[in-house]
This record gives structure tokens, sequence and C-alpha cells, in this order.
């Protein structure tokens, strides 16, 4: 019987999980793991791969189409002997053989996921099914890296795993959070039809070195403006909060939640609850202490409040992320400053 679902009996699965390559049966030689990573040269990815990398028994694949992600975050893989970049649409078939996949191949950036939202989907659905039915054929175990947007403008707060979320079907945001909810059934089928070990990670709002400049999302868009001397763009009213997870301990999680039991879903993500007002404030203080900010007019359908309940993470992997968001926000202004050639002022 494969490993059940840390979600109640309705999610067992009576299928055994489809065989691994006989090599992992081999007597006489224990060969590496290998591991699929799609979408290993965007921000969480390419962090996620630094850390297997670090484990000598570990070969690392990347596929990714470099739509947000780029091969600077991986430069200094390429060409190492237990590594292999690939330049690969996860919407299209893929034959490699592999024993465990991390699928995070997918825009986050509400304004790059927006921009071709039927993309979006396709990735979400058809890249999701396709991975599945690798790791079907190949008898490999799959992480998903889902979303805190499956909970929608959550009516309950903080949000457990078992809040069903409150999302709109039909509106701009939904090619990406009902696009991870129908790849989250996805996973749950094949688990249950076929017998595939699943992971589901439920990430909470993600920030470090490496995400894009000019990415669009809240932590990267302040730092790049306090170093740009640009006001900080609070998107009115303000008062809509989120919770920000340092990528290190991300990564920790998402490692813990593969190599563990439970198939999930699990929260990952960092319970400190701020509103955007306070975010730039804090910027402000840590950074630049003379940027003015600004309200500015909001997108539509952004949830009000977020933050996760991570009783499940810390219980079920002994999981709790460890970086404050004070302690953090520096780790990432170094990183910008170095990436935009601005020096600390003295
Ligand atoms: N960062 C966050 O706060 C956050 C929060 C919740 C969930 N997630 C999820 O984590 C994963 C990684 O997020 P991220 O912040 O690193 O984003 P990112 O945009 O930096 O990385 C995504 C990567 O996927 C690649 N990609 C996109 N579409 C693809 C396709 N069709 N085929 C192959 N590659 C493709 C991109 O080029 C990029 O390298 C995503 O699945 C995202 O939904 C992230
Ligand atoms: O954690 C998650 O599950 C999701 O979080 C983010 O989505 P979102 O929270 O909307 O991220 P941001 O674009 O960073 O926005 C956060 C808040 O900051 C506000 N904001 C954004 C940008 C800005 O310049 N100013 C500003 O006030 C937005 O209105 C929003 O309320 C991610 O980008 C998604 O990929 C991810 O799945």
């Amino acid at each position: 019987m494969a490993k059940n679902s840390a979600n109640g009996d309705h999610q067992t699965t009576t299928k055994p999980p489809p065989t691994p390559s006989p090599l992992r049966f081999s007597k006489f030689f224990q060969p590496n793991m290998r591991i699929l990573v799609t979408g290993g040269a965007g921000f969480i990815g390419s962090h996620l791969v630094d850390k297997l990398m670090e484990n000598e028994k570990n070969e690392v694949i990347v596929v990714d189409n470099f739509f947000t992600g780029s091969k600077d975050n991986l430069k200094k893989w390429i060409g190492h002997p237990r590594f292999e970049l690939r330049r690969h649409d996860v919407t299209e078939p893929l034959l490699v053989e592999v024993d465990k996949i991390y699928h995070l191949a997918c825009p986050a950036s509400p304004i790059f996921y927006k921009y071709n939202a039927v993309k979006t989907i396709k990735t979400n659905v058809i890249g999701t099914l396709n991975m599945l039915g690798l790791a079907k054929r190949v008898g490999a175990r799959i992480l998903l890296t889902s979303t805190s947007e499956v909970y929608g403008d959550p009516l309950v707060h903080p949000q457990p795993e078992s809040y069903w979320g409150n999302v709109n079907p039909i509106g701009v945001r939904s090619c990406y959070d009902e696009g991870k909810r129908v790849a989250e059934t996805l996973m749950f089928d094949y688990h249950r039809q076929h017998g595939i070990e699943i992971r589901i990670a439920r990430i909470f709002n993600t920030y470090g070195p490496r995400m894009n400049i000019d990415d669009g999302r809240v932590v990267s868009n302040f730092i790049a403006q306090s170093l740009r001397d640009e006001p900080l763009t609070v998107q009115a009213p303000g008062t809509q909060t989120r919770s920000f997870c340092y990528v290190s301990d991300m990564v920790d999680g998402l490692i813990r939640l593969m190599e563990g039991d439970n198939t999930g879903p699990i929260n990952i993500g960092n319970p400190g609850e701020f509103t955007m007002i306070e975010l730039a404030e804090l910027v402000k203080e840590l950074i630049s202490p003379k940027v003015e900010i600004k309200m500015v007019e909001n997108t539509p359908d952004d949830p009000r409040q977020r933050k996760p309940d991570i009783t499940k993470a810390k219980e079920l992997l002994g999981w709790e992320p460890k970086v404050k968001l004070r302690d953090g926000l520096p780790l990432m202004e170094e990183d910008f400053r170095l990436r935009l050639g601005v020096s600390k002022k003295i």
C-alpha cells in the first residue's frame, strides 16, 4: 500500500506505487539519486538546486523554458558532471529517467502569470499532467509547488490546509489559482488511480536573493524602488496582509516534505503577518529612510489577508521558518545592490 495522505482516509490509495528503475535494486552498485527540477532556473528553483547539489549522491536535471527564469541563476553548476540543464517547456512531454521530481515550472509573479493567462493554465494543467505521466512511467516521487492562492481571498484566517478556499473562477488571477487547484486535483487523482507517490506544498509568499528585479512582486518592487530612490508603491488600501518566508527556509521545507512520508497538502510559509504599509515602513527603515511611500491603484481580486497555519508542517515535517523578515530583507538588499550596481552610502 502506498504511503497515505495527511488529510484522512478518503485520500489513501490501495494501488502500489509504480516500480522504480531496476538500477535502484542493483546489488553491487549504489547509483546516485537522479532528481528533476522543473522551473529550476527560477527564483526558488535555483536555490533548491544549490541545496540538492550539495549532496554528492544527487544528480540534478533542470528543465526550464526561461520565461521568468535565467541561466544566470544556475551558472555555477553549468558544466558540473552531476548537473544538466535543458531548455524545455513542460507543456510538451518529457522523456528522462529520474527518481524524484520537484515540479516548480510556472510563472509566480502576478504580472507574469497574467501576461499570457492561457499559457499559465496550460503550464499548470498540461505541464502537471506531463510530469505526472513521467512519474508514472519511471516510478518517481513527485512534489508540486502549489500556492496559498488556492485559498483565494480567504474567509478563514489563518489558513489551515483543511480550508477549501474562496476563489473567483473567472477572474484575472484564475489562470494561476484555479490552475494550481486543478494541478492539485491531478496529483491526487494520479495518487489514487495509479499509486503515484505525491507531495504537495502550499507555498506562501517567498522572497530572497535572485528574485527578478522587475518581477512586480511586492518585496522585490520595494527593495528595487528604495535602491533607485523611487517611491514605494503601496497598492490600495495597503491594509491587505501577507506573510513572507525567506527562501532558505522554503527550500528546507520543500526537501523535508519530499523526503518525508506525508502527501500533504502542507502549508509552507512564515506566519509573521504584515500589512503592505508595514512592509513599506520596514523597507524604509532598513534600506532608505528618506524614500517616499506612495499609494497607487490595486489590481482586481487581490486577497485581503494571508497567513499560513503551519501546525501540520511543524508536526509532520518538524519544520518551521528561522529567518525573520527584518533579517531577510538586508540579505536581499545586498543581492539587489550588486545586480543594480548601487553601493551602500556610508
Ligand atoms: N515565490 C513565491 O512566493 C511562490 C508562492 C507560491 C507558490 N510558488 C510556486 O513556486 C514555484 C516557483 O516560483 P518562483 O517564485 O521561483 O517563480 P519563478 O517565476 O522565478 O520560477 C518559475 C520558473 O518556471 C519556469 N517556467 C515557467 N513556465 C514554464 C514552462 N511552461 N515550462 C518550463 N519552465 C517554465 C520559469 O522560466 C522559471 O524559471 C512556482 O510553481 C510558483 O507557483 C511560489
Ligand atoms: O504566496 C502565494 O501564494 C502567492 O503570492 C504571490 O502573490 P501576491 O501575494 O499577490 O504577491 P505580490 O504581487 O507580491 O503582492 C502582495 C501584495 O503586495 C501588494 N503590492 C504589490 C506590488 C507593489 O508594488 N505594491 C504593493 O502594495 C499587492 O497589492 C498585494 O496585496 C506570488 O507572486 C504568487 O506566485 C504566489 O503563489
